[in-house]
């Protein structure tokens, strides 16, 4: 988690109504990088950036911004149809084992752990135990709210532990904090990161999440471990993520909008599961149900993933994920980032690049060259845009719900199925 301060004002946002407009990264003024895990590797980054209103500057391009316009031709229809479950009740083996890392806490009865399920307060003394003393052989990552670290609890659970850093420390990291995570942790998903428990004690703020060990997904399309994500997996990786996202948005008591969904932000586990992490931005949208939208004073986001019309209204919605999801469709397809700025103009925001191939009738053109062309590539690659135009579409109404990009998602992976037999 980490942040890169803009003004809306500040951050470039092509009219998608006005297609296609012509790509500006250079708008993005403000440049400061972020270090990452030690095999720490370029990322998109930009936009207004926070965990828990705490802005860190992290922009790092030459990975930036993508709009664009759409239409559907899915039609848009929100109904979701199927009987299968795709609210997410955890899997079993894992929710025992959650189960067991949490009691350890929940049952003591000290100042220093909470009586709440799903809100578990480590002291420093346990976490300094997990991770030998924040042993730097045990340093997994680094991102814009500090450093992260494998570590293993008492009873043999894997986690890993997100600690802020010095400048994240202030009143309001204090305030939200403690609310963003008591709610979050309460969160429970086979495709979200779950959160275990935190510690705020004198300025340490610590997050305590389930550990995934298997690097994330942009690494993944980097072939980082000289392994080619298939595009089946890669289908797979999106349906998992569209549950998760589904499921925080009609998750029963209060609606969350993660805001930060990239891919930097999916981690994948060994068997190439996906897990949506990083809820540092996440806003309970309670309100969003009866139709008031949440207004921010600050943007958050990452560049490139933007929803334009949350950059022009600050209203946000469920939608502004829709948005993101779509931009990260294409570039699973593509494996480009969504801003590519060493690339021709016409080439360096990706969305824009790929759709109008897909819209020129040369939607192959645009597939991962990593993956090789096949009959069953090219109509599974075809469908994919399409979906994320519609996701992409400039105005927020006219996006389908992540319910329905559920549903499309799992109707492409059946005919490639069927495609393949
Ligand atoms: N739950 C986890 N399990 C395993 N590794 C993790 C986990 N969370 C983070 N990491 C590792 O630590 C790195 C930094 O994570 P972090 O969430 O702090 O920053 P980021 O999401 O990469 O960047 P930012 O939040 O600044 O955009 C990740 O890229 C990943 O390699």
């Amino acid at each position: 988690m980490s942040g890169h301060r803009k003004n809306s004002s500040d951050i470039h946002t092509p009219d998608l109504t006005s297609y296609p407009p012509s790509p500006s990264p250079s708008s993005y003024s403000s440049n400061s990088s972020s270090s990452k895990s030690s095999s720490s590797r370029n990322r998109v980054k930009g936009a207004a950036r926070s965990v828990a209103g705490v802005f860190v500057s992290c922009f790092t391009p030459p990975e930036e911004d993508a709009h664009h316009n759409s239409s559907s031709a899915y039609g848009g229809s929100d109904a979701f149809t199927s009987s299968s479950d795709i609210s997410g009740a955890s899997d079993s083996t894992e929710g025992r084992r959650r189960g067991t890392a949490r009691g350890i806490y929940a049952t003591r009865n000290d100042s220093t752990h909470m009586k709440e399920p799903g809100s578990t307060i480590f002291t420093l003394a346990e976490i300094q135990t997990a991770t030998k003393n924040f042993s730097p052989a045990f340093k997994v990552g680094q991102g814009g709210f500090g450093t992260v670290y494998k570590g293993q609890l008492q009873d043999g659970t894997l986690v890993a532990v997100k600690r802020a850093k010095k400048s994240m420390y202030d009143k309001n990291l204090g305030r939200e904090f403690l609310s963003e995570v008591q709610a979050l942790s309460k969160v429970e998903h086979l495709n979200l990161v779950k959160c275990y428990g935190y510690l705020q004690q004198g300025d340490e703020r610590i997050i305590v999440v389930e550990y995934v060990a298997n690097g994330t997904l942009r690494e993944h399309l980097d072939c980082f471990n000289g392994n080619v994500l298939s595009l089946a997996s890669r289908l797979d990786i999106a349906i998992d993520v569209a549950h998760a996202i589904t499921y925080l948005h009609t998750y029963t008591d209060h609606p969350i909008i993660h805001r930060d969904i990239k891919s930097s932000n999916i981690l994948l586990t060994e068997k190439l599961r996906a897990k949506v992490a990083d809820f540092g931005f996440a806003r309970l949208a309670a309100d969003v149900e009866s139709g008031q939208t949440h207004v921010s004073t600050q943007v958050k986001g990452t560049a490139g993933y933007l929803d334009p019309e949350y950059l022009k209204t600050y209203q946000l919605t469920e939608k502004s994920d829709v948005y993101s999801f779509g931009i990260l469709l294409v570039e699973l397809v593509t494996g480009r980032r969504p801003v590519e700025s060493k690339r021709e103009l016409d080439e360096r925001v990706t969305a824009r690049w790929a759709m109008k191939k897909f819209r020129d009738g040369q939607a192959i053109t645009v597939l991962d060259p990593k993956l090789q062309e096949s009959d069953a590539n090219g109509p599974v690659l075809e469908n994919i845009l399409e979906l994320a135009l519609l996701c992409v579409n400039g105005s927020r109404k006219n996006r389908p719900t992540m319910r329905r990009c559920v549903e499309v998602l799992w109707n492409i992976r059946k005919e490639y199925k069927d495609l393949l037999a």
